[in-house]
């Protein structure tokens, strides 16, 4: 039996999630159910839509419409321009999705880029990012941020604070909450029954044995040596200059990083256009394309739609589906 139909939010309508979602259903077919959650009239020109009023209609919408789960937005969308007064009903759209997905009606939640800035302006949205807001949705502490793709899967300790404030905000217990929560993902939803995890560094070489910084042998390397008492499979800490290599990429499963772009730049190196976001810890699945709103391109037709694709196919598998 399928999974019941993703929800899909629009995110920012200036940007180019809805052009995504077009393409995406262009690019899926049949083969993984959503519905959009958006404005139809936000809809690039021309495009065949279906108006539903229940995400499980979603599946019997004819294969070459777009399924829409409408949402009223003031104005229209223009592309590239960002409208303060749209800012509350993305974040609406945001919350209905997560809704449906927590109340199992729809299999899981994918997410299409938000502005942040332009949420925080315009409809006070006091969250760095849908993590933190999908998180005091679901009245979890915790949650992680995982990057995955076929190439390889990454996970910053710290998300969305300035790097100034890195070091005094790695501490042993969100390092330990993050460490078991990315094994009980890899786990649960990559069917890994023994995750491997490599651990990188804060300072550079690892802290050159304490020479370079102190997080590294005071926090980092002794949280590792009483998890892998546990029974955690975990190796570090490590330069984090030498772990995105080939070779060092086919010795783990999973890297933990310790903080934003330590983590993003690889993956978004490495692997730009199949790169899906994955929160871990939530208790619903979600998912949600690597990149943002793309504003310098929004409009123009070229927004490149395989991350969003592969978010979505990654949520429909993480639900029990196939494709
Ligand atoms: N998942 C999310 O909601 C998410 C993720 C990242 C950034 N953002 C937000 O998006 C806004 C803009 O962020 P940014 O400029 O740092 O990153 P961005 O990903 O929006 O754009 C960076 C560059 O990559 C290009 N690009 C991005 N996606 C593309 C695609 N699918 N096809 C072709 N080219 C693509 C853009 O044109 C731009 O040149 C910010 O408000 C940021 O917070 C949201
Ligand atoms: N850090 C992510 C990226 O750069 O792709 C992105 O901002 C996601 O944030 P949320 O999913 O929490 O909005």
């Amino acid at each position: 039996m399928s999974p019941a139909p993703i929800a899909l939010s629009c995110g920012e309508p200036a940007g180019i999630g809805p052009e995504l979602a077009v393409a995406a259903r262009e690019a899926l077919g049949s083969s993984v159910a959503f519905a959009w959650i958006g404005d139809p009239d936000h809809l690039p020109e021309g495009t065949n839509c279906s108006v539903i009023d229940d995400i499980g209609d979603a599946a019997d919408v004819a294969p070459d419409a777009l399924p829409v789960l409408p949402l009223a937005f003031p104005g229209p969308r223009v592309p590239g321009t960002l409208q303060p007064m749209q800012a509350a009903k993305v974040v609406e759209a945001i919350s209905i999705g997560a809704s449906l997905a927590s109340e199992a009606r729809a299999s899981a939640l994918c997410t299409l880029p938000i502005h942040k800035k332009a949420l925080a302006e315009g409809a006070g949205f006091a969250f760095p990012g849908h993590t933190e807001y999908l998180a005091s949705l679901a009245g979890v502490d915790h949650v992680v941020m995982m990057l995955a793709s076929e190439m390889l899967r990454v996970v910053p300790a710290t998300i969305h604070i300035p790097i100034a404030d890195v070091p005094r905000s790695l501490d042993t217990t969100l390092l330990d909450r993050t460490i078991r929560i990315t094994h009980e993902g890899l786990r649960r939803h990559f069917g890994i029954d023994a995750p491997r995890m490599a651990v990188a560094g804060l300072n550079p070489h690892a802290g050159e044995g304490g020479k370079i910084g102190r997080e590294d042998t005071e926090i980092i390397a002794p949280l590792l040596e009483r998890l892998r008492n546990e029974g955690f499979k975990l190796s570090g800490p490590h330069s984090a200059d030498t772990l995105f290599h080939a070779a060092a990429r086919a010795r783990y499963d999973a890297a933990i990083c310790m903080y934003h772009d330590q983590a993003l730049i690889p993956i978004k190196t490495l692997d730009f256009d199949r790169g899906v976001n994955v929160t871990l810890g939530l208790p619903f699945i979600r998912t949600s394309p690597d990149h943002g709103t793309a504003l310098d391109i929004a409009g123009q037709g070229v927004a490149n739609p395989s991350s969003t694709v592969e978010a979505l196919k990654l949520a429909w598998r993480m639900a029990g589906g196939t494709v």
